[in-house]
C-alpha cells in the first residue's frame, strides 16, 4: 500500500478483496457497510495490483466529483468491449477526448430540444400512446389488471430517438423490443467491482466462463451496434443538401465528421465514435428513466396517500386535461414526490466507475494515479444527518413549510454532480416529470386484489431496476387523456 493510502480491508493474497465483495449483497450496500468500519473514504486492491477505493457520504462524495483529476475512467476490459476494443463514446472517455465529444454532444442535443418544451408536443404523444396501451390491457380483463414488466421503455426511447435519430418505433416492433431487452440485460448483470478487474485478455480468451463472470458481453452489443450502423448509414442516404440544417443529432454530427476531416488531420470526430456515442446515449437514456417511472408507480401503491393528494393536486391544477410543463410550477407536490422517489430508490446507487488521473487527495488521503473510485450517489441520498428520516417515504421533505414550494437540499443528487454529472438530466427532467404525472392523472393505481403488495426492492446491477409487477390501473372519470 502507498502512504497515506485510505484505510480498508486487506483481502487476500493476488485477488486482493475481490473475494469478499461477491456475496451477492448489492456492492453499493457493502460499501456502506465498510464506511462504518473504515470511514468514508475506504481503499483496497481488487487483483494483484489494481488500487480501489470506496467513497461513501455526502462529504466525500462531492468532494470527490468536484475533484477534475478524479473524473477518468479506467479501460477495462467491460468498457473496452462495448466499444470494439477503443476507448470510444462519452460515458466511458476521459481528458481532452471527453470534453471536446461531452461539450459537443451536450451543445447540439440542447439545440435539438433536450430540456426544451419544444418537444414537449412529440412526448405527450408518446403518453398518449402509454394511455392507450394501458386502459386497452386494463380492459381486457374485469379488474383493470395491468402488466407494468417492459411497458414504459419504448414511449421513453422514441423521445430520446426523435432527438438522435429522428424515428419513432411502434410497441410492437419486436426487434427494436429485443434491442432494448439486450441493454437492460446488460445493466442487470453487470457489478460495479468485478467489472473494474484487470483482466488480461487472453485469460478471457482462454476461459470464456471468465467472461460472464467479470461482465465482457461483447456479443450483448452487437444487435444494438448493427441497428445504430444501418440508422446512420440511412441517413447519410436520405441527406439532400450538404446546407441542410441537421433534422437529429446523427445529421449534425455526420456534418461535423465531414468539416473535421478537411481541416484536421488528428480529428476525433469520427464515425465509430458517433456510433459509440448513441450506443452510450440509448443505453444511459432507455432504462434509467423507464425505472424511475416503474418505481414511481410502485411507490404509489404502496402509500395510496401520497397518490390521492398527487391526484388532488394535479385535478385542482390541470383540471381535465393532462398536466403540461407550464403548469408545473404550480405542482409542487407532484414534484415533491417524484423527487423523494428518486431519493429512496436510486437507479444509480453508484455512479459510473471513475479513475484517478493523477496522484491526488481525497479528504486528506492520498488517492494514487490509476486508482478505480465507486462513488456512492446512495448514501447521499439516504444520509441520515442530511434526512434525519432517510427510510420514511415523505415527499414533504421537498416543500417549504406552507408547501407551496420546492426547497432543494444540496445533496438532492440523483444524476451526481460535477463535471461528469449525467448528460440526460435536462431530458429526464421533463420526461420524467410529464409521464408519471400524466398517469397517475388517468389512473387510480393499486395492488392486485387478493395479491401481496408488489415490491419495492430493486434487481441490482450496474444501476437499480423495479422488478416487474402487475398492478390494477383503473381510469378516473375527471381526466381527457385521449
Ligand atoms: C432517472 C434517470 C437517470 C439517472 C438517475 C441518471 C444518473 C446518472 C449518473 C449518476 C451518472 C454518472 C455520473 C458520474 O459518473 O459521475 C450518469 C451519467 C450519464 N448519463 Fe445518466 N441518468 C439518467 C438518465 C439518463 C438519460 C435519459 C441519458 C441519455 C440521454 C443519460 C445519459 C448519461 C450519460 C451519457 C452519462 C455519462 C456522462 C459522462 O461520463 O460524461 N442518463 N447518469
Amino acid at each position: 500500500r502507498p502512504r497515506n493510502f485510505p484505510p480498508g480491508p486487506r483481502g487476500v493474497p493476488i485477488l486482493g478483496y475481490l473475494p469478499f465483495l461477491s456475496n451477492g449483497e448489492p456492492v453499493y450496500r457493502t460499501m456502506k457497510k465498510l464506511a462504518n468500519t473504515y470511514g468514508p473514504v475506504a481503499g483496497f486492491y481488487v487483483g494483484p495490483n489494481q488500487p480501489f477505493i470506496s467513497v461513501v457520504g455526502p462529504q466525500a462524495v462531492k468532494e470527490a466529483l468536484h475533484n477534475d483529476d478524479l473524473n477518468g475512467r479506467p479501460s477495462n476490459s467491460v468498457i473496452l468491449a462495448r466499444t470494439f476494443g477503443e476507448k470510444l463514446g462519452v460515458a466511458f472517455t476521459d481528458g481532452e477526448f471527453w470534453r471536446e465529444q461531452r461539450r459537443f454532444t451536450m451543445r447540439q442535443l440542447r439545440e435539438m430540444g433536450f430540456g426544451k418544451s419544444s418537444i414537449e408536443y412529440q412526448t405527450m404523444e408518446e403518453i398518449r400512446d402509454l394511455i392507450d396501451e394501458i386502459r386497452n390491457q386494463g380492459k381486457s380483463n374485469e379488474d383493470y389488471i395491468v402488466d407494468f414488466k417492459g411497458i414504459f421503455v419504448v414511449s421513453v426511447v422514441n423521445i430520446l430517438w426523435a432527438i438522435v435519430g429522428g424515428e419513432r418505433f411502434q410497441r410492437s416492433d419486436a426487434k427494436f423490443k429485443r434491442l432494448l431487452e439486450d441493454i437492460d440485460l446488460f445493466f442487470r448483470v453487470g457489478n460495479p467491482v468485478r467489472a473494474n478487474v484487470p483482466v488480461p485478455v487472453f485469460l478471457l480468451q482462454m476461459f470464456p466462463r471468465l467472461r460472464s463472470y467479470f461482465g465482457v458481453e461483447s456479443d450483448m452489443f452487437e444487435p444494438l451496434q448493427t441497428f445504430i450502423k444501418e440508422t446512420v448509414e440511412q441517413h447519410e442516404r436520405s441527406r439532400s443538401v450538404e446546407a441542410d440544417i441537421p433534422r437529429d443529432f446523427i445529421d449534425a454530427y455526420l456534418d461535423e465528421v465531414k468539416q473535421q476531416a478537411v481541416k484536421n488531420s488528428s480529428t476525433t470526430f469520427t464515425y465509430k465514435q458517433l456510433v459509440a456515442t448513441v450506443q452510450d446515449l440509448i443505453t444511459g437514456g432507455s432504462e434509467t428513466t423507464t425505472n424511475a417511472i416503474g418505481f414511481t408507480l410502485l411507490y404509489l401503491i404502496h402509500y395510496p396517500e401520497v397518490q390521492r393528494k398527487m391526484q388532488e393536486e394535479l385535478d385542482q391544477v390541470c383540471g381535465t386535461a393532462l398536466p403540461s410543463l407550464a403548469l408545473r410550477s404550480s405542482l409542487p407536490y407532484t414534484d415533491a414526490v417524484l423527487m423523494e422517489v428518486q431519493r429512496m430508490n436510486t437507479i444509480a446507487p453508484v455512479t459510473a466507475p471513475h479513475r484517478a488521473m493523477k496522484d491526488t487527495q481525497l479528504l486528506g488521503y492520498t488517492i494514487p494515479k490509476g486508482s478505480i473510485l465507486s462513488i456512492n450517489i446512495d448514501s447521499v441520498l439516504n444520509d441520515a444527518g442530511t434526512w434525519k428520516d432517510p427510510h420514511c417515504f415523505r415527499p414533504e421533505r421537498h416543500l417549504n413549510v406552507d408547501m407551496t414550494k420546492i426547497v432543494k437540499n444540496e445533496n438532492h443528487i440523483p444524476f451526481g454532480v460535477g463535471k461528469r454529472m449525467c448528460l440526460g438530466e435536462p431530458l429526464t427532467r421533463n420526461s420524467y416529470f410529464l409521464f408519471t404525472s400524466s398517469l397517475v392523472k388517468t389512473f387510480e393505481f393499486s395492488a392486485v386484489p387478493g395479491q401481496p403488495l408488489p415490491t419495492l426492492e430493486p434487481v441490482v446491477g450496474f444501476t437499480s431496476a423495479y422488478d416487474g409487477f402487475k398492478a390494477v390501473a383503473k381510469p378516473r372519470t375527471i381526466t381527457q387523456a385521449l
